[in-house]
């Protein structure tokens, strides 16, 4: 089987030794993504000159499925190989914002999907994570 993982120039380096995305035998796993950009700054988050802080979960759900978009594009595959979708909510209250913009990108034929309410994920400032998997042969 082949295995080919890829850390991709232009995207946030990974916090971690871990790629952001492997590839094995026809599928494509592609790790926990945040709405983080390349300049470690942050879609959906806007922090004002007294310190408070807003946090957008439709911005941050849109920036995540398109860093994933932009992730699976370097193996060759795009948002519809993807079969399995995996999303962390640090509070669900966000579960509305985040189904809207979801269903911009994805219907009833799209990649199975499961969404839990995690207690933090690596950044105050991150509403939303999601990891992916994609079926794409070579
Ligand atoms: N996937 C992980 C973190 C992602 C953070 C980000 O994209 O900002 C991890 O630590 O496993």
């Amino acid at each position: 089987m082949t295995t080919q993982a890829q850390v991709i120039e232009g995207k946030a380096t990974p916090r971690g030794k871990y790629p952001h995305i492997k590839r094995a035998g026809d599928l494509l796993f592609v790790s926990g993504t945040s709405s983080r950009r390349a300049d470690n700054s942050f879609a959906g988050v806007e922090v004002d000159a007294m310190g408070t802080t807003r946090l957008d979960i439709r911005a941050q759900t849109r920036a995540v499925i398109e860093n994933i978009r932009d992730i699976l594009a370097t193996a060759g595959a795009s948002l519809t190989d993807v079969v399995e979708i995996s999303t962390f909510l640090v509070d669900m209250n966000d579960f509305g914002g985040y189904n809207e913009v979801y269903g911009e990108f994805f219907d009833y034929t799209g990649p199975a999907r499961t969404t839990v309410g995690v207690h933090q994920l690596p950044h105050p400032h991150l509403r939303i994570e999601i990891k992916a998997i994609a079926y794409k042969p070579l």
